[in-house]
């Protein structure tokens, strides 16, 4: 799938991960619309990106993913600016175990519900032209992280729906591809603030040293190129691909006997 003149949408653009993939999309000849609830950093990360890419090639919406008002908005207004939406990237996520409940919200609530509002634009039987959608998991969603079960939860939950998504589009002809990307330790914000973030198992960020020490840590760009790869390979369709420094993996699950 070649990516010029492609309309994509990406949730958490404004920083860390998302704001890579926006870039990767662009550099690729793609249209983004970008979603964040922090306005003023989407707003100046919009600016800079128009510098470079032109004008007409981003917008910016304000959009908290929990909101299904503001994500059918941003859908509908893409489609008037843009002509079309071909790429989900479904990347907006928090880690805090002291809001369990806020954390379920975001990471697996809001997934399901913007990929299913995404799939109504863009699956070939609501009228749409079919494309791509990129659920943003993580290595936490494969193995336990001891210090976050519930932001472990969240992301084995983003896999499983990724999964079956994926299989009831091919089965259903939607002609949209669901897949998950799952890095380890990336340098953004949210893995800065994880020591302040583990709430009552706060004397477990030892453990997350350890794995850190054993997995090691990524770059934004590091993660970016296999994010490519799921969103331009047509063959890859409900996929989990597990992204470590020098390791990148697609993962095999048991079968049933
Ligand atoms: N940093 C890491 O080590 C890893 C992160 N991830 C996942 O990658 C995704 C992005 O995380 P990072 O770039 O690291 O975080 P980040 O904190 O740097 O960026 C997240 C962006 O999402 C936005 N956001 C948060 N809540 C939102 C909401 N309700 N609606 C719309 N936007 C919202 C934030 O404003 C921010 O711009 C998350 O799903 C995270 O779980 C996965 C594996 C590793
Ligand atoms: C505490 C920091 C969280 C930062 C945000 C992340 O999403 C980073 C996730 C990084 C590491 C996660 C987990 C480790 C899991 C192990 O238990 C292991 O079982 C994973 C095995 C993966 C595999 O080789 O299949």
């Amino acid at each position: 799938m070649a990516l010029n003149g492609k309309i994509a949408v990406v949730t958490g653009a404004a920083n860390g991960i998302g704001k890579a993939m926006t870039e990767k999309l662009l550099q690729n000849g793609a249209k983004v619309t970008l979603l964040d609830v922090n306005e003023t950093a989407g707003k100046n990360l919009m600016e800079s990106l128009q510098k470079e890419y032109g004008q007409e090639k981003t917008l910016f919406m304000k959009c908290d993913v929990e909101s299904e008002e503001q994500i059918k908005d941003a859908f509908h207004k893409t489609i008037e600016t843009f002509g079309g939406m071909d790429i989900l990237c479904n990347n907006a996520g928090i880690l805090d175990e002291s809001q369990w409940e806020k954390t379920v919200s975001i990471n697996l609530v809001a997934v399901i519900r913007v990929a299913n509002l995404a799939l109504e634009q863009m699956s070939k039987l609501s009228g749409g032209r079919g494309g791509v959608i990129i659920n943003t998991a993580s290595m936490a969603g494969l193995g336990p992280l001891p210090s976050c079960p519930v932001y472990t939860a969240t992301k084995h939950g983003v896999i499983g729906f990724t999964r079956a998504m994926g299989a009831a589009s091919a089965a259903s002809g939607y002609g949209v591809r669901i897949n998950a990307i799952c890095p380890g330790f990336v340098q953004t914000d949210l893995f800065s603030r994880i020591p302040s973030k583990l709430g009552k198992l706060s004397h477990l960020d030892d453990l997350n040293q350890q794995l850190i020490e054993k997995f090691g840590i990524l770059t934004v760009s590091e993660v970016a190129d296999p994010f490519f790869e799921l969103v331009t390979d047509e063959t890859k369709n409900g996929e989990a691909l597990l992204v470590v420094p020098s390791r990148k993996q697609y993962v095999t699950f048991p079968g049933l006997p």
